[in-house]
């Protein structure tokens, strides 16, 4: 509508701008047809005189007071001269002179009037066109004070709508707005109305504006009083809401305060009823109690005297307490001064370990010189008991003389009787234990630990009590033989080194030379199992060669080597390499040994406090039994295999009395067990020959052959030219 209105050309009658003429002609007829109107009506609104009475007066009066009508004017145009007598020329001439007065009045009133007329005009079109433009701008406002309220309207619709959507709270005051929307659209309707009436009419124009503007301000105050209306509410509906939230929350915590409350009341009944019924059992005990009090009324009173008495003894105990702590002054005087003198002590010990460390190597070398005078060959000679199967000999062939000089050293053996007396290093009787014989063998050992090649074997006739000596009873644990007892000793004694800074690695190997072919008895750790290792052994009969290295070492390549850190891991390898360890029957021995057993533990010490490192290597042998073919019985195989032991076993002593005659050529390589065996054989090494005995009589003639041998080995002087260990670092 608003647009409409503002789009709507403007009415003729404001802008029309009327002329100055025809104002004044209808002006003029409007005075003319009023006074037409005058004097139909018989009503004089001003004295007409006569045209001559006129002009007559008006020359000496005001002429602004005389008036002309049209027809005054029009019969004053067309007047004619009066006739008379034609030669009176002064009459005419008054006549004339009259005339010209007349119309000359009559002008200057025209003129006059024209004159008003046009101010008239001028001040009437001024103030038409004031009016025109104060309309006009009272149009531009209404029609934008009509847009704003649109706008408004518009704006308020769209609040509405909102807020109908969003509140339903505000639902009522949206309907109040709505109606007033529509109030508000039938006043703008009207205004409308009152607009376009104003456009007929510029007086009701105006009225209509004033009212318009009335209407618009009221409505504007109506609008600002529904806003601030809308406002308050929406404020009072959040405060509400608060309130609402607030009076749940209140609400909620007054249900849990009851809930709780409910809760401790029940508990509270309940405890009620337990206290009504401990009350009646309180009372029944409070007549026992009262009974008892009493009792101890009287107690009461002797604990008192005896508080007292102990009050006293507690008084006396504070004094010595403050005795006490003086005294612990003093010990703690004390406590100091043994501090100091534990320091004192510390650095004692630390000279003291000091002096171990030197005296330790003082003792390896002073124990190696003593090794070395005994001989690097040394010979010990051990008697087994009689068996079970020799009791029906009558007599031992053997004999220990028991002079001073032979004590211990000597045997002396029997054959038709004839007398034969040996002396070795060491003899052991057949009542020997297994400890006494390691006794003697330790420091041997240990010279293994301290870097040296050290090399003990077991030599003797077949069931003359070699692996016995050499392995022990694997049934018996305190039976244990001269290999497991060694390694056991030496893992010992790197433990106990280890204090001194010592560090030892161990490497052990077992292998077996039978039919003089080497054997790995540790491939079972390397493969699948006990069987496997044999069937590879013999099924694909390997050949494992041997080597020695420029620095003494001896390497059977691709033979197994396996790290060992205690004497339990070493048993449990030893106990499956004898497993496998060729075993064959013969007629001399059930259980005889038909190889010879080879445990190697190699040895590396690093010392982290000196830097010293030891490279030693303990070989422990176990031969196969010597035996003369005539009297082992043997054919075939075991024909092959007692030959072969006898050709190894020989080649042994060739070896030795070589090496004792210091012939340039010694023949290590005639057999498998020289070659294994040839850095500790010569110089740089020690050696140990256990030579193993049977007392019986029927083995007398071995018995003599292996004392025989023993005494010349014994006799050798193997490579004793101050030969040291293999110290590689310090030392
Ligand atoms: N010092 C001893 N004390 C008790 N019994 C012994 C002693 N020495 C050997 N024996 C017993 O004598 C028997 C034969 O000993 P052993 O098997 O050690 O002889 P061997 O020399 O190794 O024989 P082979 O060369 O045929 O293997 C075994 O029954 C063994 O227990």
């Amino acid at each position: 509508m608003a647009s409409r209105n503002q789009n709507k050309p403007p009415h003729n009658h404001s802008n029309k701008k009327i002329g100055a003429e025809e104002f004044a002609t209808n002006r003029r007829l409007s005075i003319d047809v009023e006074a037409e109107k005058m004097e139909r009506q018989g009503v004089s609104g001003r004295a007409r005189a006569p045209l001559s009475t006129v002009v007559n007066n008006a020359e000496g009066t005001d002429s602004n007071t005389v008036e002309f009508t049209k027809e005054d004017i029009e019969a004053l145009l067309i007047e004619k001269m009066k006739k008379g007598n034609p030669y009176d020329n002064k009459k005419k001439m008054d006549q004339m002179v009259d005339l010209i007065k007349r119309l000359k009045l009559c002008v200057r009133w025209c003129v006059d009037e024209n004159d008003k007329l046009h101010s008239e005009v001028e001040s009437a079109v001024k103030k038409c066109c004031d009016t025109e433009m104060e309309m006009k701008n009272k149009t531009e406002e209404l029609n934008d004070t009509i847009s704003d309220m649109r706008k408004t309207i518009s704006s308020l619709e769209e609040i509405s709508v909102k807020q109908k959507l969003e509140k339903s709270v505000a639902i009522d005051d949206n309907m109040k707005l709505q109606q007033c929307n529509s109030s508000l659209q039938s006043d703008l309707k009207s205004a409308n109305e009152a607009y376009s009436r104003l456009e007929m009419e510029k007086s009701i124009i105006v009225e209509s504006l004033n009212a318009t503007r009335d209407l618009n301000k009221e409505l504007q105050d109506r609008l600002k009083s529904l806003k601030d209306s809308q406002n308050e509410a929406t404020k009072h509906k959040e405060m509400l809401a608060n309130e609402l939230a607030c009076l749940r929350e209140e609400l909620k915590k007054i249900t849990e305060d009851r809930d709780r409350i409910q809760g401790q009341l029940n508990a509270v009944i309940l405890e009620r009823e337990k206290y009504i019924k401990f009350k009646y059992e309180t009372y029944s005990k409070l007549d026992k109690l009262a009974v008892k009090t009493e009792a101890l009324e009287e107690t009461c009173s002797s604990q008192k005297e005896k508080i007292t008495i102990l009050e006293q003894k507690l008084r006396s105990e504070r004094e010595k307490l403050e005795m006490a702590d003086l005294s612990a002054l003093e010990t703690r005087a004390m406590f100091e001064e043994q501090k100091r003198i534990i320091r004192e002590l510390r650095d004692q010990l630390a000279d003291k370990e000091f002096q171990i460390v030197e005296g330790e190597k003082l003792r390896k070398k002073l124990h190696n010189t003593v090794l070395e005078l005994k001989g690097n060959i040394r010979v010990f000679c051990r008697v087994r008991p009689l068996l079970q199967e020799d009791r029906s000999e009558k007599d031992m062939v053997v004999s220990y003389p028991t002079s001073m000089e032979m004590l211990g050293r000597g045997i002396e053996v029997v054959q038709n009787g004839q007398k034969h007396l040996f002396t070795f290093d060491k003899v052991f009787n057949h009542g020997a234990s297994q400890q006494e014989v390691f006794t003697e063998i330790s420091q041997l050992v240990q010279s293994a630990l301290d870097g040296y090649k050290v090399c003990i074997f077991a030599y003797g006739q077949t069931g003359s009590g070699k692996t016995y000596t050499m392995m022990g009873r694997p049934d018996a644990p305190d039976l244990k033989g001269m290999i497991p007892l060694s390694l056991e000793q030496i893992f010992q004694a790197s433990q106990s080194l280890k204090d001194q800074g010592w560090n030892f690695k161990m490497q052990a190997s077992v292998l077996e030379i039978y039919n003089e072919t080497i054997k790995d008895l540790l491939l079972s750790n390397r493969s699948s199992g006990f069987d496997q290792t044999r069937a590879e052994n013999s099924v694909h009969g390997k050949q494992y060669t041997i080597r020695h290295d420029k620095n003494g070492n001896t390497h059977v390549l691709d033979l197994t080597i396996v790290d060992v850190c205690s004497a339990d891991e070493i048993s449990s390898l030893l106990q499956k390499a004898a497993q496998i360890r060729s075993m064959g029957r013969t007629q001399m021995n059930e259980q005889s040994s038909r190889s010879h057993f080879v445990v190697t533990l190699r040895i590396c010490g690093i010392n982290e406090n000196t830097e010293q490192q030891v490279q030693g290597v303990l070989n422990l042998i176990d031969l196969a039994g010597s035996e003369r073919l005539s009297r082992s019985g043997a054919t075939g195989d075991r024909l092959k295999e007692t030959q072969a032991i006898n050709q190894s076993l020989s080649s042994l002593s060739n070896v030795i009395f070589a090496l004792a005659k210091k012939e340039e050529h010694v023949p290590f390589r005639d057999s498998k067990l020289t070659h294994l065996l040839q850095p500790c054989l010569e110089g740089d090494s020690k050696t140990l020959m256990f030579v193993n005995i049977s007392p019986d009589q029927s083995s007398i003639d071995e018995s003599l052959c292996s004392l025989r041998f023993a005494a010349r080995v014994n006799a050798v002087k193997l490579g004793f030219h101050g030969v040291r260990p293999r110290h590689l670092h310090g030392a």
